[in-house]
């Protein structure tokens, strides 16, 4: 008995707090910000399943670790370089984007929010509502079709490579001209990325949903397509009847009125105002607080 207390009081005595520096919190809020945007790229790409595949096969090694099951163990150590680099290959392009999208962050800017007071932050501008939902209806009078992916968390860079780069302001003057019959750039999809229009004549993946009414054809079916692999709103003007219907998370609604259409874009547009000045209020508070201590 007085053995084990000895132990213990020596191995508590052992114990410290290790010494904190400025250089260990920058290293835990960056090692935070990777896990966040890791968490992020697994919510919005198919790595999610891929994540529950490899949490069970951790829950085996360990069942087989726990009951010292050696040949099972044996295999996994001789195979888990193999299935590193067959995971890297066949999730190479989630990869690709999920780099791509840390590029394109302003990492400092999201961290610490370094200017003051109210900001709004919203993926387009009501302007850019509006010069969309003229187009479409003006486009939709005199039955030109038309195919419109708007970005929204996921970026589309593979299918904005399938098409013609152009990165102009989106105006409804220049989407009704790209999509003007007998054009060179009326064929495929445009891509708009916040109040721009990136890119024309994109290729977009087919839906193979056997649900969607037959009378709709490949236009339909490539806007529905884009929905179900990505997070895009699509917007699909019908060169047969002018109507206008919307593609969002695999599902189609069709024709749409032109307040329903701004609604969904609304809704897309994801506006929020950010109280920036926050964390000054927050210091200027402590700092008051500090002072009336002081006083009294
Ligand atoms: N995979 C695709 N990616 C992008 N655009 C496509 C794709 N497939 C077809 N399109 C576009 O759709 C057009 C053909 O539309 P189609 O008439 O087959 O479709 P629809 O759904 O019946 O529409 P509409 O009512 O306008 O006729 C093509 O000219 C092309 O511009």
């Amino acid at each position: 008995m007085q053995d084990f207390s000895g132990n213990l009081i020596e191995t508590l005595s052992r114990l410290a707090f290790p010494k904190i520096g400025i250089i260990d919190i920058i290293q835990i809020a960056l090692i935070a910000f990777f896990v966040y945007q890791f968490m992020v790229w697994i919510k919005y790409t198919h790595a999610y399943t891929l994540l529950k595949g490899i949490l069970v096969v951790l829950l085996f090694i360990l069942i087989a670790y726990i009951f010292r099951m050696n040949t099972i163990l044996w295999i996994f150590s001789n195979l888990a370089s193999t299935l590193i680099v067959g995971v890297i290959v066949i999730f190479q392009p989630e990869l690709r984007k999920v780099l791509e999208q840390l590029g394109q962050k302003r990492i400092m800017a999201s961290l610490i929010p370094f200017d003051a007071g109210k900001e709004v932050k919203e993926r387009f501008t009501d302007k850019t509502i509006s010069e969309l939902v003229k187009a479409c209806f003006d486009m939709g009078e005199v039955k030109t079709g038309a195919l419109i992916v708007i970005e929204q968390n996921e970026l589309l860079t593979d299918y904005i490579r399938t098409g013609i780069n152009l990165d102009a302001i989106l105006t409804s003057q220049l989407l009704i001209n790209i999509f003007e019959h007998n054009t060179p750039l009326h064929d495929g999809a445009v891509i708009v990325r916040e109040n721009r229009i990136v890119a024309a004549t994109c290729y977009l993946p087919l839906s193979d949903n056997m649900e969607l009414s037959k009378q709709l054809g490949t236009r339909h079916r490539a806007g529905v397509g884009i929905s179900e692999q990505t997070d895009s709103v699509t917007i699909i003007v019908s060169e047969e009847t002018g109507q206008v219907s919307v593609a969002q998370g695999g599902k189609l609604t069709r024709s749409v009125n032109s307040a329903k259409l701004r609604e969904i874009l609304v809704r897309a547009q994801n506006k929020q105002v950010v109280d920036n000045s926050k964390l000054r209020h927050l210091l200027k508070g402590r700092v008051k607080h500090e002072e009336a201590k002081n006083n009294r």
